[in-house]
């Protein structure tokens, strides 16, 4: 996999971070009765039952965690691993108009009048340079001591599709490790048979189920694929969010916004081998670019960072 990857100038708006926006990508953590968002809310409940004699709600299974590392090609096998990440507010720089696309995502409104950006509203630019992949494990980030009320601090969730590999790769780059099924060294006429579709022994039509066919889509490996930066995504999340990225969905670092460092609990796995643990890529604009990757971030008086694109979004994203 090339170390850095050519891309045009692209402007991503701001989206709210819900389980069903972000279902492509992982999963996002939270109290489903705290989840308070203007309709339509088709998102995902978790089942819960009653716990600790009565006296708590436990919701199941509300997020999905997978260990591909036995897939991997040093067979290295790795640890259940809780890190802490302090990440500091970023740096964002004051807006200004561009010709860079839209990310295709959203209903974006790409002329720059003034009058229809929120009254008030302060408009600034994040610049995304990096995107990375754990391609073995899900990574879950878990926000520590941060009120969903405190407005004027949030972070973002960035993340892209993965491209198909053949998009993605030139004659003389390697496939970067990534998860691949099993193949059975030598098959016998046995296994040959059983494979076989329509079934000679059972009529059964439907192709067998693949290795990866039982994990819920979330946790799929996503192919050795570049970022898809056209259909880049940026989901703004309060304290009472956690998000789980799939394995192997390339993110940015994680982008607090606002006045203070958040403290987040990481939980994935790890084998130690650095390839395998996390592929980085620099985005790095191409000749004609003006200004690469960069996400509008726009935010009220109060600094609440404000939705402009998808479900809940205030008015047509202005870039
Ligand atoms: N997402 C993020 O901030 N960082 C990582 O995924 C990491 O493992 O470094």
């Amino acid at each position: 996999m090339p170390t850095s990857m050519p891309c045009p100038s692209i402007r991503i708006p701001v989206e709210q971070l819900t389980p069903s926006s972000f279902a492509q990508f992982g999963t996002v953590i939270e109290n489903p009765a705290h989840a308070n968002r203007p309709p339509p809310n088709n998102d995902f409940v978790p089942k819960s039952v009653s716990a600790n004699q009565g006296s708590a709600l436990k919701y199941l299974d509300v997020t999905h965690i997978a260990n591909l590392y036995n897939l991997a090609p040093s067979k290295k096998p790795a640890k259940a691993v809780m890190n802490m990440f302090v990440c500091a507010p970023r740096e964002l720089r004051p807006h200004e108009p561009s010709n860079s696309m839209p990310s295709s995502w959203g209903d974006i409104d790409f002329d720059d009048d003034d009058e229809s950006a929120s009254v008030n509203a302060q408009r600034e630019l994040f610049d995304v340079p990096i995107l990375e992949r754990h391609p073995f494990t899900t990574q879950t980030f878990i926000p520590m001591g941060l009120s969903p009320y405190e407005k004027h601090t949030q972070y973002l969730v960035i993340v892209a599709p993965t491209l198909p590999a053949s998009a993605s790769r030139r004659r003389t780059d390697r496939a970067p490790p990534y998860p691949t099924p099993h193949k059975p060294q030598r098959r016998s006429i046995k296994d040959v048979f059983a494979r076989a579709r329509p079934s000679p022994f059972t009529n059964e039509s439907a192709p067998p189920p693949s290795q990866f066919s039982r994990l819920h889509p979330s946790q799929k490996p996503k192919g050795p694929g570049l970022p898809d930066l056209k259909n880049i995504r940026a989901f703004v999340a309060d304290g009472s969010q956690a998000v789980t990225y799939g394995a192997g969905t390339w993110h940015a670092p994680m982008a607090v916004i606002g006045d203070r460092a958040i403290d987040f609990v990481v939980v994935q796995y790890a084998n130690g081998v650095d390839m395998e643990d996390c592929q980085e890529i620099l985005l790095k604009p191409d000749a004609r670019a003006e200004e690469g990757v960069v996400v509008s971030v726009e935010s009220d008086s109060s600094g609440k960072v404000l939705v402009k694109a998808g479900p809940g979004a205030a008015i047509k994203a202005k870039l």
